[in-house]
């Protein structure tokens, strides 16, 4: 181990520079070019889904820690660092808020364009976690019937769980929340496939936050060509950066991988990763959080008037106001080369918990809604 830990970050890591420096030797660098060589001499990493952690890039190394800025970990070799004594961790939970958000502004979108009555419709999740059980909450609060499905979960806990065959027959809404595993008895590599999107009512849509490989895109591609389904959309694709032209042109709302892009949950998973590596490398960080989280271009004090509005119109008004989906998916079709650079230069997203909403004929049923959605609301 060297006097002080040599850790390589990637470099689109926010809030964080700066932190280590008094206590470690920090090399930034762009994630997808963190190779062999750049970590040969580290002691730790700190990366995001764009550095694959496996043999190749470790076997050299004398990398002895990973923190992944992210929830996900599918970009990590867990098995080959766990035999070869290698720490590893992500960010459980960091952005869940955010891409419960960015289903919140789904929803919103199909009310606003497309007259959805929620309340009427039957919402599918599948994958019950941090973000899939956000998800069903809301499904819930929107008075929706909310099918859940989630086998490992029900073999260890029980519930009440659906079968994927009874979800996707049933839901007019699927949404999408498992990790993404290529072996075992759960996995989800092209967990709708073909014979899956079948299943499904040639009226639902579904959504896609999870991994781009839990879909089979080609065949998504078809059965929305075929009106199979009514719609899609896509945060997530195989293959990104370099997404299928011909799949972006056939779904209804696409983004670059930006569900979990809140700022919010961008300084979690910043405060988690250092206090992680805090803990391993004995440093005085392990409260480490950032000082504070950048406020968004428009305001965070809202007015909303409630009169004459359903309790789905009143979701879409205040959702849209915190986050408009279109504005990710035209930034997306303009420029589709610039998928990684729009993740990189993502705009100040904040989640609802940093909304006050000021509501103007509202009562306080419409009050204890909002609330339970997230927001802070005081009536006027
Ligand atoms: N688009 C984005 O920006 C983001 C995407 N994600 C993705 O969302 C995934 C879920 O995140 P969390 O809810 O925090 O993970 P989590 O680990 O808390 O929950 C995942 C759930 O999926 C369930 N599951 C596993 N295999 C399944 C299967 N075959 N069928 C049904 N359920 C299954 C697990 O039992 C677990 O309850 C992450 O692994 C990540 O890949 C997460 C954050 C941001
Ligand atoms: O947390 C996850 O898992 C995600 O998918 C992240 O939001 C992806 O972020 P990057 O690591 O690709 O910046």
């Amino acid at each position: 181990m060297h006097q002080r830990p040599q850790i390589v970050i990637d470099e689109k890591i926010p809030f964080i520079k700066g932190v280590l420096e008094p206590y470690a030797d920090v090399n930034y660098v762009e994630g997808a070019q963190i190779d062999s060589n750049i970590v040969a001499n580290a002691d730790a990493l700190i990366v995001r889904t764009r550095t694959i952690c496996n043999e190749a890039l470790l076997k050299n190394s004398t990398v002895k820690f990973i923190a992944t800025a992210t929830i996900g970990t599918d970009h990590i070799d867990t098995a080959y660092c766990d035999a070869r004594g290698v720490f590893w961790t992500n960010a459980l939970g960091c952005n869940s808020g955010s891409v419960y958000q960015y289903i919140a502004s789904v929803l919103s979108w199909l009310v606003r364009e497309k007259q959805a009555e929620l309340e009427a419709l039957t919402l599918g999740v599948i994958g019950c976690g941090h973000v899939g059980s956000k998800v069903v909450r809301l499904g819930q609060l929107l008075g929706m019937k909310v099918l859940v499905n989630d086998p490992p979960l029900q073999r260890a806990h029980g519930g009440n769980f659906v079968s994927l065959d009874e979800l996707l027959q049933q839901s007019d809404i699927v949404s999408l929340h498992t990790p993404l595993t290529r072996s075992g008895e759960d996995k989800t590599f092209h967990l709708i496939d073909n014979v899956n999107l079948r299943k499904m009512k040639s009226s639902a849509w579904l959504i896609n936050s999870s991994r781009g490989e839990v879909l089979d895109g080609e065949a998504l591609e078809m059965a929305l060509k075929n009106q199979a389904i009514q719609g899609a959309v896509l945060d997530v694709w195989e293959h990104e950066p370099h997404i299928s032209v011909g799949l972006l042109n056939q779904v209804a709302l696409a983004t670059p991988h930006i569900a979990g892009y809140s700022a919010d949950g961008k300084a979690t998973a910043t405060a988690m990763s250092v206090q992680a590596l805090s803990r391993f490398f004995n440093l005085p960080l392990d409260k480490w959080q950032p000082d504070s989280i950048p406020l968004p271009q428009q305001s965070t004090l809202l007015t909303i008037d409630a009169s004459n509005k359903t309790i789905s119109q009143l979701f879409a008004e205040v959702v849209w106001a915190t986050y408009a989906i279109t504005e990710d998916n035209d930034r997306l079709r303009n420029a589709v080369a610039d998928f990684e650079k729009q993740r990189g230069n993502y705009p100040i997203r904040r989640e609802f918990q940093a909304y006050t909403i000021n509501l103007k004929q509202g009562n306080s049923q419409l009050v204890d809604f909002l609330k339970a959605l997230g927001f802070q609301v005081t009536l006027s």
